[in-house]
C-alpha cells in the first residue's frame, strides 16, 4: 500500500488536459464487444485497473481483446461463443463489472464464480441477484447470494418487466443485458433516470431498446454486431479538476473532450447554481454521446441544495462537490444521496471523516451531508480507505492546504485515473 506526499499550498493552476476515457462506456465498449458477433474497435478507452478487470474476466470466457494503452480490439463470435471459465472471474474493485457481467452470464448455460476485493465483498449484490434469478438464472452466494462470492449458472431465462427500488444503472443495465438473451420482453422502471450509456450504445451494437418515460424494454433474441467506439473524455475525471479550478486561486483550465451526457452532468448544474467561472464550448456528439471542452477559472462560490433527480447525475462527483461546499459561502446540503453508502466506500463516512481532518466544518446525516463553507483547510494525514475517489478528492483538497499533507493508500486512484498525478503536476504553475 502507498503512501504519498502530496501537492500543496498550490499559487494557481493554468493549462488545458484531456481527462481519461469514460469509465461507465469503457467498461461496456468492452463488454458489448464481447458478445457481439465480429470485430469491435475501442478509441479512447480507459486503462483503469476497473476496465482492465473486464477485460480480464472476458478472457477467461476465450473473447480475443488486444489492448494497448487506450486503444483496444475485441473479436468475438457473439455471446454463444463464450465458454465456460475454467478460473474464477476477479472483477477487482469494480461493482459496474460485477453487476453488468452477472446480466450476461444470466442467460449462458454454464457455471462462473465471481469474486473481487474486500470492498466488493461489502457492496450489495441483490439488487441484480434477485431479479436475474427471478428471470431464471440459478445464482447461489454468500448471504443467499447477496454477497460475493457468487456462484451462477444461467440459461432458459425468461422476460420480467422490473420496478427497480433504486436509481441505478448497473441494475438496469445488468436486466437489460440479461433480457436482450431471453424469452419474451424485458422492461426496468426506475424511481429515477440513471446514467443511459447502455441503452445509447447498444444501438451503436445493433440492438433495438425501447424507451418509455423511466421504462425501458428490450426484446428477447437479439444479436450485436461488431461496431467501432470513439470514448468521451470521462466527466468524474474531469470533476477533480473542475473543482480544483474553482477554488485554487488564479486558475484556469480546460479540459477537453469531456462527456456530458445530461443523465452524467449534474456537477455542471451544480458548478452553475453555485456561482461557478464555467463555459461550455465546443459542443459535438461522438457515438451517440455529447460532448464538450469545459473551462473554469477561479471562482466566488455560494452554497446550495442538492436532491432528489440530480443526485444519480452526480453521485459519484459528491465526495468531490462537498470539497467544494466547504469553500462557498454559507451552507451546502446534500440530501436523497443514501447510495453513496454502499460503493467503493461509506462514502458520507469517508467524506466527513477525512474532510475533518482538514479542517472543513461538515456533518452527516442519514441520506448525505451539510457543508459550512469558508473554512480555511490545514494539512492532515489522510486516507483513501482504497476509494480512488475519496483518494483524488483529498490530493485536490490538500492544494488548498500551507502544511504537510500525506495520503495513506494513494495506490486506490489507479482505479479510474492512472495519470491523475501527472495531470495534477501539469497544471499546477
Ligand atoms: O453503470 C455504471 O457504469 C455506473 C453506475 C453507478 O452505480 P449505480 O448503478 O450503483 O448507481 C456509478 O456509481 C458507477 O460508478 C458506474
Ligand atoms: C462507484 C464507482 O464504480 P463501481 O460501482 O463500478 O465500482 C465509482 O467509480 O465511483
Amino acid at each position: 500500500m502507498a503512501t504519498k506526499e502530496l501537492l500543496t499550498d498550490v499559487q494557481s493552476l493554468q493549462g488545458t488536459i484531456k481527462v481519461p476515457g469514460d469509465k461507465s462506456i469503457s467498461h461496456r465498449a468492452v463488454m458489448f464487444g464481447a458478445i457481439a458477433q465480429g470485430k469491435t474497435t475501442i478509441e479512447g478507452f480507459l486503462p483503469g485497473e476497473d476496465c482492465l478487470s473486464t477485460i480480464s474476466c472476458f478472457r477467461k470466457m476465450g473473447v480475443e481483446i488486444h489492448q494497448d494503452g487506450n486503444y483496444v480490439e475485441v473479436i468475438s463470435g457473439g455471446i454463444d461463443n463464450l465458454i465456460e471459465p475454467r478460473e474464477v472471474l476477479d472483477v477487482g474493485n469494480s461493482g459496474t463489472t460485477i453487476r453488468l457481467l452477472l446480466g450476461i452470464l444470466a442467460s449462458r448455460p454454464f457455471h462462473a464464480v465471481l469474486v473481487g476485493d474486500d470492498s466488493i465483498a461489502k457492496r450489495p449484490m441483490g439488487r441484480v441477484t434477485k431479479p436475474l434469478s427471478e428471470m431464471g438464472a440459478r445464482i447461489d452466494g454468500r448471504g443467499n447470494g447477496m454477497f460475493t462470492p457468487i456462484s451462477i449458472r444461467g440459461g432458459n431465462t425468461v422476460g420480467i418487466h422490473y420496478h427497480s427500488p433504486v436509481a441505478s444503472a448497473q441494475v438496469k443495465s445488468s436486466i437489460l443485458l440479461a433480457g436482450l438473451f431471453s424469452k419474451g420482453i424485458t422492461t426496468v422502471t426506475e424511481p429515477a433516470l440513471s446514467r443511459d450509456h447502455t441503452e445509447r450504445m447498444l444501438g451503436a451494437f445493433g440492438a433495438k431498446v425501447h424507451r418509455d418515460g423511466l421504462s425501458v424494454s428490450v426484446e428477447g433474441g437479439q444479436s450485436l454486431a461488431g461496431t467501432h467506439i470513439q470514448v468521451p473524455g470521462d466527466i468524474s475525471s474531469a470533476a477533480f479538476f473542475l473543482v480544483a479550478g474553482a477554488i485554487v486561486p488564479n486558475s484556469r483550465i480546460t479540459l477537453e473532450n469531456v462527456g456530458i451526457n445530461p443523465t452524467r452532468a449534474g456537477i455542471l448544474t451544480v458548478l452553475e447554481n453555485m456561482g461557478a467561472e464555467l463555459t461550455v464550448s465546443n459542443q459535438r456528439e461522438l457515438n451517440g454521446e455529447p460532448v464538450a471542452d469545459l473551462t473554469i477559472s477561479t471562482s466566488s462560490l455560494k452554497g446550495t441544495e442538492i436532491y432528489g433527480d440530480l443526485i444519480p447525475t452526480l453521485i459519484d462527483e459528491i465526495p468531490i462537490i462537498a470539497l467544494l461546499a466547504t469553500q462557498a459561502e454559507g451552507k451546502t446540503v446534500i440530501r436523497n444521496a443514501e447510495e453513496l453508502k454502499v460503493k467503493e466506500t461509506n462514502r458520507i463516512d469517508t467524506v466527513v471523516t477525512e474532510l475533518r481532518k482538514m479542517g472543513a466544518e461538515i456533518e452527516p446525516t442519514n441520506d448525505g451531508m451539510i457543508i459550512y463553507g469558508k473554512k480555511p483547510l490545514h494539512g492532515a494525514t489522510v486516507n483513501s480507505y482504497g476509494d480512488h475517489r475519496i483518494g483524488m478528492m483529498l490530493a485536490i483538497a490538500a492544494l488548498l492546504s500551507k502544511t504537510e499533507t500525506v495520503l495513506e493508500r494513494s495506490e486506490a486512484i489507479a482505479v479510474s485515473y492512472p495519470n491523475f498525478f501527472d495531470h495534477l503536476q501539469l497544471l499546477c504553475k
